[in-house]
């Protein structure tokens, strides 16, 4: 089952919430859709199940265009952030309630919702009525009805925000590998970013009115449209440190405590402008002193986090830097330290614009970008 956007424009009063938005999810695909609150994301998903109409643009599901069809009509599984449950019913009744719609048999049923239950554990509390659950249970109570369904399409609205970290950990490793059994076409909602980059085969990035940027988590991550783009993906957040690129003995270079960096090749057009540069915390790697090409910080502090160690340095010119390496891995804890850079992973944005600079290719042409 696919599904099709085109130019969907969606306005409450005189505020536009949609202003002109295409998309497509293929059969068997999970799209993310990301953003910051407000960004409209669920109200995309509530104009895809029928719930709300667009003023503009058109609903396509499977090729059919969905103008004038109804939510019930549309095969569309959903699972949204307000639950939902019924109040009367258990847990488990809950879950089972679309396969008891389908006349499913008993023995078919109790494998089906305790499989999913199991998943999502909250096979001990399926006895309990909505009341008797935490927020964090219904929520995956409501989840797990809307898998047990196993429509070809499910939409799912931040399913795990009331979700504890731990549980959410483990969920983003378990979720993807359900939904690629099903074979389901989803469109999942999240404002976090680790949970869009485990599950999301692609990542719709949402603000602004608009998608801002779609592509592979990959894409995102090291090709980032824009400043706006790049700081929402990472932990820590990426470096972002303003500089004018000029000629180098071997092509261009950024100057960072007064030592050049050499950029990869393709950024000649930038030479002179006013740029910042991105670098991720893990592009940047400590080495030995006189090693070519290591800029000289000052290492402030060091955090020891569970699977990394950042560590905070600082430039020449007192400009902040951070560094992120495997935690174990040796470094320096504190006083003068040595940075060499990962040339292929330095970004460069238009400073006024924030749009990122894709290098171009030895023939003159641009790289793709989503
Ligand atoms: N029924 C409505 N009437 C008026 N405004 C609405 C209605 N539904 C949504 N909005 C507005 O549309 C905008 C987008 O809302 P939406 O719920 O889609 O955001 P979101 O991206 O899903 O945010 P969150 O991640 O917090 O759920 C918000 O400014 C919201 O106030």
């Amino acid at each position: 089952m696919t599904i099709s956007l085109k130019n969907i424009e969606k306005s409450f009063k005189t505020d536009t919430v949609l202003d002109g938005v295409s998309l497509s999810v293929d059969t068997g695909e999970t799209l993310v859709l990301f953003g910051p609150s407000g960004a409209g994301k669920t109200v995309l998903l509530r104009l895809i199940a029928g719930v709300i109409e667009p003023e503009a643009g058109e609903i396509w599901v499977n090729g059919v265009n969905m103008d004038g069809v109804e939510p019930e009509d549309r095969g569309i599984g959903m699972a949204f952030q307000n639950f939902a449950l019924f109040p009367h019913m258990d847990a488990f009744a809950n879950i089972a309630s679309p396969l008891t719609a389908r006349r499913q048999s008993k023995s078919v049923m109790r494998q089906t919702v305790d499989q999913v239950a199991k998943l999502l554990k909250i096979d001990h509390v399926l006895h309990h009525k909505p009341k008797e659950l935490s927020n964090g249970q219904k929520q995956r109570t409501a989840l797990a009805r809307a898998l047990a369904a196993q429509p070809s399409i499910l939409l799912l609205d931040d399913p795990l925000r009331n979700v504890d970290a731990k549980l959410r950990f483990e969920m983003r490793l378990e979720l993807p590998r359900l939904l690629k059994d099903q074979n389901a076409t989803v469109i999942y909602v999240t404002q976090d970013y680790k949970e869009a980059m485990a599950l999301g085969h692609r990542i719709a990035v949402m603000s602004n009115h608009g998608i801002q940027q779609i592509g592979t988590p990959e894409d995102i991550y090291l090709r980032p449209a824009n400043i706006e783009i790049a700081r929402l993906f990472g932990d820590p957040v990426i470096n972002l440190l303003s500089v004018r690129p000029e000629r180098g003995a071997n092509g261009v270079v950024v100057n960072l405590s007064d030592t050049p960096i050499e950029m990869a090749a393709g950024f000649e057009a930038t030479i002179g402008t006013d740029c910042v540069l991105g670098l991720r915390p893990e592009a940047l790697h400590f080495v030995p002193e006189g090693t070519p090409g290591a800029i000289p910080v000052e290492v402030e502090t060091e955090t020891p986090l569970n699977e990394k160690t950042v560590t905070l340095a600082l430039t020449a010119r007192k400009r902040e830097i951070m560094v992120s390496r495997p935690a174990g891995s040796p470094g320096p804890s504190r006083g003068r330290a040595y940075l060499l850079v990962d040339a292929g992973q330095a970004l460069l944005f238009d400073r006024e614009s924030g749009a990122r600079i894709a290098p171009s290719t030895h023939n003159g042409l641009q790289e793709d970008v989503a």
